[in-house]
């Protein structure tokens, strides 16, 4: 049996009568059934915590992208600038979600907004345009550029902490040069780093780009990049999933009897 990885699901508003929908970006489900050789389960933005019900059944959890940002109350942040996307129902899954899973052990993936919302859900914050501070690049989508080079083009370059989670499995070349080319798709980054996180990564701005949970008991790791739109092309993007589906493979195997169970590291 192939393991059962959860991908948190944004809530949109669709068709004529903009009912409200769940719903995941097909790039996912494609990383999960490929690399990571995962079945996917796609969680819905329940608008509250269904921890307690999930995890028992999820032997890893994908926390995605979206255009949404989290809600900065959750953050003592200002309030968003007119017109931001916001997800209240999916900030009241996915942040519990997150401390829940970290707590048992469930092998975690966070990707660009799935990476902000680890570090809010642990206690950090996040600047909102991190393009209007001084001395920083612009890691936001292109507006001038097709869509396809921009998700799967090289925006900028990251310096990779060299003993980090992260280098540990991307391709051997990277992780000698300890640097990786990256996409970019986001406005917001880490401002204060939450006190259980570990930079791991970092943009020429010095943007924080990935994190690890310090002392996580299964795989922890967050990036601000999008690997799941190159993994077809890039050695390092597969690489991530790769990692991340052995994980949730051995956490299956535990959950089933076969392998030592993850306890909580708190
Ligand atoms: N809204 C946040 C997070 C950005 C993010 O996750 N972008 C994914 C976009 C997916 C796509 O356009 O294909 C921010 O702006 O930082």
């Amino acid at each position: 049996m192939r393991p059962l990885i959860g991908i948190s699901c944004c809530q949109k508003a669709f068709g004529i009568f903009a009912t409200p929908n769940h719903a995941a970006s097909d790039t996912y489900i494609r990383a999960v059934r490929g690399p990571a050789r995962g079945t996917p389960v796609l969680l819905p933005a329940a608008g509250e915590d269904l921890s307690g019900e999930l995890l028992p059944h999820l032997d890893g959890l994908i926390l995605t992208g979206s255009r949404s940002n989290v809600w900065p109350g959750h953050y003592d942040g200002p309030p968003h600038a007119e017109g931001t996307p916001e997800d209240l129902q999916r900030d009241a899954t996915t942040l519990p979600l997150i401390r829940a899973a970290i707590g048992q052990g469930v092998p975690l993936l966070a990707i660009c907004r799935g990476m902000q919302e680890l570090n809010v859900a642990l206690g950090g914050s996040l600047d909102q345009r991190i393009q209007d501070l001084p001395g920083r690049m612009d890691h936001s989508t292109p507006s001038d550029q097709p869509i396809p080079r921009v998700r799967t083009g090289k925006a900028h370059a990251v310096r990779i902490e060299r003993d980090g989670a992260l280098a540990s499995v991307i391709t051997p070349a990277s992780r000698a040069a300890g640097r990786l080319a990256v996409n970019s798709l986001h406005n917001q980054g880490v401002q204060r780093l939450a006190p259980r996180l570990v930079a791991e990564a970092w943009a020429p701005d010095g943007t924080i780009e990935a994190v690890r949970v310090d002392g996580a008991t299964g795989f922890a790791l967050g990036v601000q990049w999008h690997p799941e739109y190159d993994w077809e092309r890039d050695a390092d993007s597969r690489a991530i999933f790769e990692a991340f589906g052995r994980a949730c493979a051995a956490h299956r195997a535990a959950r089933a009897g076969h392998g030592p169970i993850a306890q909580a590291a708190e």
